[in-house]
């Protein structure tokens, strides 16, 4: 298993993300993302092509919608923290998005 972020790393793979909408979650080490879509069908079709790839990548993540919105908290479980796993799902989220 894939261990959690380093200091270094936290740096280096997470400030892109930032820079994208994520941001981190308080109180706990998750990040989370607030995608809007046109409407309904867009939001649930990003949920479909994004759930595919997330069992692919063996690493899933917590989000509810409401209508056009997701809400999306990435964090592994496994290692009680962030770890690349989280970084390399909140990207390949973004480019289904
Ligand atoms: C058994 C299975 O591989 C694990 O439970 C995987 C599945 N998906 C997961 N998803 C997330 N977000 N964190 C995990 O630790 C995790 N672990």
């Amino acid at each position: 298993m894939t261990g959690k972020l380093t200091e270094d790393e936290r740096k280096l793979e997470l400030s892109p993300l930032f820079a994208q909408g994520w941001a981190a979650v308080e109180g706990r080490d998750a990040i989370a993302k607030t995608y809007e879509f046109g409407d309904f069908v867009s939001a649930f079709g990003f949920m479909t092509r994004a759930a595919l790839w997330a069992e692919k990548m063996n690493h899933h993540p917590e989000w509810t919608n409401v209508y056009k919105t997701v809400e999306v908290t990435l964090s592994t479980h496994d290692a009680d923290g962030l770890t690349m796993k989280d970084v390399d799902l909140a990207r390949k989220m973004d480019t289904l998005a």
